[in-house]
């Protein structure tokens, strides 16, 4: 149907401009929507899979008549020999079709052509042929990787090529087979969870023995490395020095920062720790740091008193147990020839994502027997902004230069028509090993690019199709939605928290709403409904230029003038004239929000309170990841569905709430949606991925795009591997967004995808 009657008005979809849809989707999910003819509660359909259009609620195959359509005519005067559209209408005969862009298949221009080399038993081993009489098979080339165990080999494994499988068999094998020693083989897994996987894999393989499988050295590098310091020197790395917690090391930083008068609430203390970390992953110690820029000069002030702060109080970080360890093999020749000895076999995943201190370590200790097995995907890449290095994975030869290369290009995971499409997106990069990945089978659904007006449109079409297809009896653990930054994931979060679909989030994505600068901004508004909130006048003290050791002169002189604390601000006396009387003008602006919409009311505290100017000035305008005015702009997109102050400001409050509810419950949730960030849905896999915001901007990120301006390519090639692991992570089928407008603007459909849509043009994009 493509009428409904809200109120006494009729919508149809002719009137209706295409930023409406979402806005009468909300007014249809309230029940005030009904149907011209029955007068029964209709919906608008807002969903991937067909266009949009009104259903019933509760028979969603009725049709019932529908009024004519209105004629051009009446959508139309005639002025000057010319046909202009009479209101605001868009032109009169469009229909649905009009206004919608259809979603739009990635079909392959290859044919598919099954994998040919899995193995067929008798294998040449009964060993292996034990573990394929179990459900283990190996292809010939994974089963090379299993058994090629003496001298260094790097297995260049594909996305979904059974890196795991290959990793457990080899450690199988080489334990059944060739009766090595369990505690000389040391397996090195990126995540902790990674390792419990691996030995309850090898748990369930036969004859495996459970003693012999505790006895392996497993775990990640920090583990495996403290484990070694703890041994040889526990006095220095007790436990309870470690410093466990972010907020721990960010206190320290901040403390230092207080010497430099680096403001606590506006300087990106938590981008300084991370620059700190890729630092010490390099082994650039504060001395070897060369400040470009004042940003680097601050952090480099930092980085040093921070390391003094803990040498000072015998403390250690994360990054410490990794430096610590090197040193210590680096100065003590006979402890490192005790680990020499003692390690024959080192098997490493996620070789693509070595840092060089992670990496030097190794080098150390197989420097005697060479025997590593580096498994890895350089497609995969995506951590070099915590130093992690790539090339140890392309360039694995140089240093290992008897090493065996076996690549795996068999994917067992995904579809045919997903594998070509990410082959396709990812051949653009220049730096990488060339491989083709061949899937295993073809399920005829080729990725699908849809089109949503918005971010908030494009979370409810994709709450509207999950809802479709649980309700068809797929489980909730199917799917995933993936997008490039947590921020990005606010409009599916609501959606979903607005549902009664299960879902679970990452533990560090904080709310929308809590980001520093939205509550900044929300703590305008509150101030202009109650002006004596006091947390919402230290808030956005910063923005004024004002010292939070004014708070309480402010609270003082509040009672002495028998004024609110907010009005109180323009009596204040800074010493700066040009401020006072900046802030006497504030004043009545702040007052002023409260008789606006929200998005008015976000515009002034903008423009006419400066909070722009306040960004750029603070620098965090020049920010790499995190632009404060990009968090502005996605408060706009979220304010635009409120109609007061009160509405949008409970609904935060709401949703702050609900965010560390989802956390809770997330540890608890067996069968749920995993809402995730691309770069934590590494190594996993789902039946069905919905990736967000597949525009530039998004994905390939703001940042990368701005380095390729300059003439630096690798952080857009470092983005398109993003694009790649997400699109591998789909089994069955995969969703691409590509929303027509995002933070408020026009948005060009990522480059990422055009070599998949001009199959024919030779792909080179960068
Ligand atoms: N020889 C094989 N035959 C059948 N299935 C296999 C084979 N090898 C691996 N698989 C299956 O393929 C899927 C992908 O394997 P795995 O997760 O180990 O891949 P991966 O290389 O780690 O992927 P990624 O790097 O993309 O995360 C898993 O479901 C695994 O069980």
């Amino acid at each position: 149907m493509k009428t409904a009657i809200y109120g006494n008005k009729t919508i149809s979809f002719e009137q209706l401009n295409r930023e409406e849809f979402q806005k009468i989707y909300t007014i249809g999910k309230s029940g005030q929507l009904h149907c011209p003819s029955c007068k029964e509660t209709v919906q608008l359909y807002l969903g991937i899979q067909h266009e949009p259009h009104f259903y019933h609620i509760n028979a969603p195959e009725k049709k019932c008549p529908e009024p004519a359509p209105a004629l051009v005519s009446d959508y139309y005067i005639k002025r000057d020999g010319f046909k202009i559209p009479k209101g605001r209408t868009i032109s009169g005969a469009a229909t649905v079709a009009n206004h919608f862009k259809h979603a739009n298949k990635i079909e392959s221009s290859v044919t598919f052509n099954r994998g040919t080399s899995t193995v067929t038993l008798p294998f040449n081993s009964p060993f292996l042929q034990l573990l394929a009489e179990n459900g283990v098979t190996l292809d010939e080339n994974q089963a090379a990787a299993v058994t090629e165990t003496e001298g260094s080999l790097l297995v260049l494994a594909g996305a979904g090529s059974g890196k795991t499988r290959v990793l457990t068999a080899r450690t199988a094998y080489l334990l059944k087979v060739k009766q090595i020693d369990p505690r000389s083989i040391m397996l090195v897994t990126f995540t902790s969870k990674a390792a419990s996987e691996m030995k309850n894999r090898l748990l369930s393989y036969p004859e495996m023995k459970r003693d012999q499988i505790q006895q392996l050295v497993t775990g990640t590098f920090h583990s495996i490395f403290y484990r070694i310091l703890m041994f040889h020197d526990a006095g220095n790395w007790a436990n309870d020095k470690l410093l466990k917690k972010e907020w721990q090391r960010d206190k320290i930083l901040k403390e230092a920062g207080k010497e430099l008068g680096l403001s606590e609430k506006e300087f990106a203390y938590d981008a300084a720790l991370q620059q700190i970390g890729y630092w010490k992953n390099s082994l650039i110690m504060p001395q070897d740091v060369k400040p470009l820029t004042d940003w680097d000069k601050n952090v480099l002030f930092l980085y040093k008193k921070y390391e003094e702060y803990k040498r000072q109080n015998t403390l250690f970080d994360f990054d410490d147990m990794l430096l610590g360890c090197y040193q210590l093999l680096r100065n003590s020749p006979e402890i490192l020839d005790y680990y020499q000895q003692r390690f024959h076999y080192f098997l490493i995943d996620e070789f693509q994502d070595i840092n060089k201190v992670q990496y030097e370590l190794m080098k150390l200790l197989s420097g005697k027997n060479q025997n590593v097995c580096a498994v890895g995907d350089d497609d995969q890449a995506i951590y070099s902004f915590r130093g992690s290095d790539p090339s140890y994975l392309l360039d694995f030869e140089k240093d290992f230069p008897s090493a065996k290369v076996i690549t795996l290009e068999q994917n067992y995971r995904s579809a045919h028509e997903i594998v070509a499409a990410a082959n396709q997106m990812i051949a653009s990069n220049k730096t990488r090993r060339p491989k083709q990945m061949k899937a295993q089978f073809s399920n005829s659904s080729p990725p699908l690019l849809f089109f949503p007006y918005d971010e908030e449109e494009e979370a409810t079409m994709i709450v509207t199709d999950l809802q479709e297809r649980i309700l068809n009896g797929a489980s909730p653990s199917d799917f995933a939605i993936l997008y490039r930054t947590n921020a990005a994931s606010r409009a599916v979060f609501e959606r979903l928290s607005s549902s009664n679909l299960p879902f679970i989030i990452d533990q560090d994505a904080e709310s929308f709403y809590d980001r520093y600068i939205v509550r900044s901004a929300l703590s305008f508004l509150k101030l202009s409904l109650n002006e004596d909130d006091s947390e919402s006048l230290s808030d956005i003290l910063p923005i004024l230029f004002i010292k939070q050791t004014m708070l309480k002169e402010i609270k003082a002189l509040s009672i002495l003038k028998d004024c609110s604390f907010l009005e109180t601000l323009s009596l204040l006396n800074t010493t700066h004239a040009f401020q006072e009387k900046k802030l006497k003008k504030t004043v009545p602006i702040i007052q002023s929000l409260k008789t606006l919409t929200p998005v008015q009311a976000i515009e002034k505290i903008e423009k006419e309170i400066g909070f722009l100017d306040y960004l750029k000035k603070r620098g965090s305008e020049s920010n790499q990841l995190e632009k404060g005015s990009d968090d502005l702009k996605d408060l706009k997109t979220a304010a635009k569905s409120f109609h007061t102050i009160d509405a949008l400001l409970a609904h935060a409050e709401h949703m702050s709430a609900m965010n560390k509810e989802i956390k809770k419950l997330s540890k608890h949730f067996t069968d749920a949606i995993s809402l995730s960030t691309i770069h934590r849905a590494k190594g996993l896999e789902y039946k069905t991925v919905y990736l967000l915001g597949a525009v530039d901007g998004s994905l390939p990120h703001d940042h990368a795009l701005e380095s390729s301006r300059n003439g630096d390519f690798s952080p857009l090639e470092e983005e398109r591997r993003l694009f790649y692991v997400a699109m591998t992570r789909a089994q069955n089928e995969l969703f691409i967004s590509v929303p027509e407008n995002r933070r408020g603007k026009n948005a060009a459909r990522t480059r990422f995808l055009r070599p998949l849509l001009t199959p024919r043009k030779k792909a080179n994009f960068q």
